[in-house]
């Protein structure tokens, strides 16, 4: 059932408000893989049906095999890519993906060797690229890249909604080519990515209550739904840290349940527009057998020149803000997420 921008809206399951995924096919007939939909990356890997029986992480997923898909062609260039925390390595093949309803001929990964640590505790398969092409390895044009050149979409754009509360499903919604107003209010306020060719914008300050703390000479934020977190410059999140109370942890940062209601906000200056977050969109509060456990969905990560030092907001900006990513204007939107 296409609507009338010639695509399906793509359900995503929302996994502890920490991993947001949502269902792709490969081959012919169909093989099914949940994916992340990742502005930060550009390639399209899954495991592979040919990955070494000591890769668990590989094993525990499923997994594309070539032999079972008679749209399929070989290819077998190597592919390797390291993530903040993880890396996959593998070889390129090349099938029929469907993504939102449309069918696009894509060269893929099969990832024959997943390190475990993440993925283990990776409740998805595989990654899907949303980002630029010119970030994309082995120069492989993305998937959203081969829909645009289809001319199906009515706009050149796709959009994330990440729901915030896991109980009610669905946990998101990818839309290709255009909005779904069910899942946001008011009008959208756009900013212009900040290089053409990566979902980042300038940001113009971080403030913890009404007090602007960091960024306040400007700085690069990542608009990134692969990423859990909000991510800054270690000594300015150990710092924001201090600000509200949390003490580190093993995990990251912690903050003792009954203070809670009398968290400050933390307001990015994205465009003319500040974007608040409250306590209930930075805290997860997690019930557990020995109590409460408040988790600040925070964390420090030093990015390297020339890319760094950025700040990254991943799902818990997401899942307040909805967010259009507009490949035809390179800018970014965002609305008020109900
Ligand atoms: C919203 O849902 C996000 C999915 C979870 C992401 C993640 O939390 C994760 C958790 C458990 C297992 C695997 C992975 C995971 C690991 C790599 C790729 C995709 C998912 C990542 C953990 C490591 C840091 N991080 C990234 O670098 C991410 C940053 C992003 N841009 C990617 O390229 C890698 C996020």
């Amino acid at each position: 059932a296409h609507n009338n921008n010639g695509t399906v809206p793509t359900p995503l399951t929302n996994y502890l408000d920490t991993q947001y995924f949502g269902e792709i096919s490969i081959g012919s007939p169909a093989q099914m893989f949940n994916v992340v939909f990742d502005t930060g990356s550009a390639n399209l890997w899954v495991p592979s049906q040919s990955c070494s029986p000591f890769s668990t992480a590989c094993f525990t997923h499923n997994r594309y095999d070539a032999s079972k898909s008679w749209t399929y062609v070989e290819n077998g260039t190597g592919f390797s890519i390291q993530y903040a925390s993880g890396s996959v390595r593998g070889f390129l093949s090349e099938d029929v993906v469907v993504v939102g309803g449309i069918p696009v001929v894509q060269v893929f990964a099969e990832a024959t060797s997943l390190s475990a640590l993440p993925f283990v505790f990776a409740k998805f398969d595989g990654v899907l690229g949303m980002g630029y092409p010119h970030t994309a390895i082995d120069g492989i044009t993305p998937v959203f890249d081969r829909i645009m050149s289809q001319h199906v979409l009515q706009e050149e754009v796709f959009s994330i909604y990440y729901n915030r509360d896991p109980k009610h499903s669905p946990g998101g919604e990818l839309v290709l080519g255009g909005t779904d107003p069910n899942y946001y209010t008011g009008t959208f306020s756009y900013m212009n990515t900040r290089e053409v060719g990566k979902w980042e914008v300038t940001m113009k300050g971080v403030s913890v209550g009404t007090q602007m703390m960091f960024c306040t000479e400007s700085c690069t934020a990542v608009i990134d739904t692969g990423s859990s977190y909000i991510t800054g410059p270690a000594s300015s999140v150990s710092l924001l840290m201090k600000t509200i109370g949390a003490q580190q942890d093993e995990s990251g940062y912690r903050v003792n349940c009954d203070g809670v209601q009398t968290l400050p906000s933390v307001t990015f200056r994205l465009g003319d527009q500040d974007y608040a977050l409250t306590h209930e969109d930075y805290i997860l509060w997690q019930s557990q057998i020995d109590g409460d456990v408040c988790t600040v969905t925070f964390r420090g990560l030093d990015v390297p020149p020339p890319t760094g030092p950025i700040w990254i907001l991943g799902a818990n900006f997401i899942a307040r803000y909805y967010t259009e990513f507009d490949r035809r204007n390179n800018r970014i939107g965002f609305a008020a997420a109900v």
